[in-house]
């Protein structure tokens, strides 16, 4: 005769566990990174301070192989930031290091190889584990640096995790869909695979003149065959709440009637909120855990990572939300005492003030680039494939 406590275990099964990746050494080795230092700690902490961790399914990561880094980038560029990223300063720069972007914004920082590769190890080890049905949901907020190419590093981002877990749940899954919500345009994923039906990147960022990385703009739709397969939603400063979920629920809903994907990997980095030092966009972390409740609608597997958010308290709680939301679990506004508490500061709530930069986004642009996206995903049909998941 199971106790209740079996049965109440026995009734978590694959589709409502969420998977965590974390493990002390990997938030160590993530807290080093020279733009967002303690981040990955103070993600971490908040989701352990408001009980969370004995709900979720913690996979512990492991570095990322060459191998496994090869499934994207070159082998030269692999090498080139191992190299640099094993000497002190000194001899740092030579030639090779610009032709490979490894200045300026990313320097190869002592440790950045083995930060990188752990990242990326992190989202190999949730892929695998949607591939392997062990969860519906899995999540690596160290994850989502989106601007990295095969052989450039860019807008901070070393190795591109997204592109390689994508390839690897390409491995069971015919058809993904990539969501983008970071405040910047996911151009190293839509690059990736702008020539391919089997894999949608939607993106939705700020466009402006001057604003990095200055594409993403609502005509590059994909080349060749994956013509169509690129959705870029160009945005403008002042977004709110309320205006960014009604584009995005209506594209993602077009998006999912005409793709129809097997899997969903989303983005979710936090510069897009009000408090960043970017000051973009007036989102609060409603906009983001909306999203992605309605992404976890469709219940089909969905991989969730971070990316962008230099204002760290509300990254945090931003981050602490969406988890918390997966697992059906109302947190308290009043932040918990915790290691990290004083950060919260003055208000020390979870819920993030709407910002009130006035919204430059009107009602007659929206609905020109709504419209736009529309008559694009109107080409897109695909064939309803006998594979199972
Ligand atoms: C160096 C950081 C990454 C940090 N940062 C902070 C510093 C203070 C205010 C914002 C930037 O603007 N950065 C950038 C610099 C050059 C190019 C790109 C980015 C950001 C990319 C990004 O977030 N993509 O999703
Ligand atoms: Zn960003």
């Amino acid at each position: 005769m199971s106790s209740d406590k079996d049965s109440c275990e026995s009734n978590v099964t694959s589709s409502t566990r969420v998977a965590y990746v974390y493990n002390e050494q990997y938030t160590k080795l993530c807290d080093q990174m020279p733009k967002i230092p303690l981040r990955a700690s103070m993600t971490h902490s908040l989701i352990a301070a408001y009980g969370l961790l004995p709900h979720l399914q913690v996979i512990s990561p492991e570095a990322a192989s060459k191998e496994d880094l090869k499934l994207f980038h070159s082998e030269d560029f692999i090498d080139c930031l191992r190299r640099l990223s094993d000497l002190d300063d000194e001899e740092k720069y030579d030639d090779d290091a610009e032709s490979y972007g490894l200045m300026y914004d990313c320097p190869a920082y002592p440790g950045v190889y083995d930060y990188a590769s752990a990242v990326v190890g992190g989202s190999i080890a949730a892929a695998i584990h949607l591939t392997e049905g062990h969860s519906q949901v899995a999540v690596n907020w160290a994850g989502g640096w989106h601007h990295a190419k095969r052989s450039e590093a860019s807008g901070f981002c070393y190795f591109n995790d997204i592109v390689i877990a994508i390839l690897i749940l390409r491995q069971k899954f015919d058809r993904v869909l990539y969501v983008d919500l970071d405040l910047h345009h996911g151009d190293g994923v839509e690059d990736a695979f702008c020539s391919t039906q089997k894999v949608m990147t939607v993106s939705f960022h700020k466009v402006a003149s001057g604003f990095f990385p200055g594409t993403g703009l609502i005509e590059d739709i994909g080349i060749g065959r994956g013509r169509n397969y690129t959705v870029n939603v160009p945005l403008k400063d002042g977004l709110t709440d309320e205006v960014f979920l009604d584009i995005f629920s209506s594209v993602i809903n077009r998006v999912h009637g005409a793709f129809k994907p097997q899997a969903v990997v989303c983005q979710c980095g936090a510069d897009a909120l009000h408090g960043d030092p970017h000051a973009a966009f007036n989102l609060t972390e409603k906009a983001f855990v909306r999203s992605v409740e309605y992404l976890r609608e469709w219940d089909f597997p969905l991989l969730l990572l971070g990316g962008g958010g230099y204002n760290f308290a509300n990254t945090a709680r931003c981050w602490a939300s969406i988890t918390g939301s997966l697992l059906h679990k109302e947190l308290p506004t009043d932040i918990p005492e915790h290691r990290f508490f004083s950060d919260f500061g003055p208000g020390y709530e979870l819920t993030i003030e709407p910002g009130n930069q006035r919204d430059l986004n009107s009602e007659k642009y929206i609905e020109e680039i709504r419209e736009r996206i529309f008559g694009d995903l109107e080409n897109v049909e695909v064939e309803e494939d006998g594979n199972p998941r």
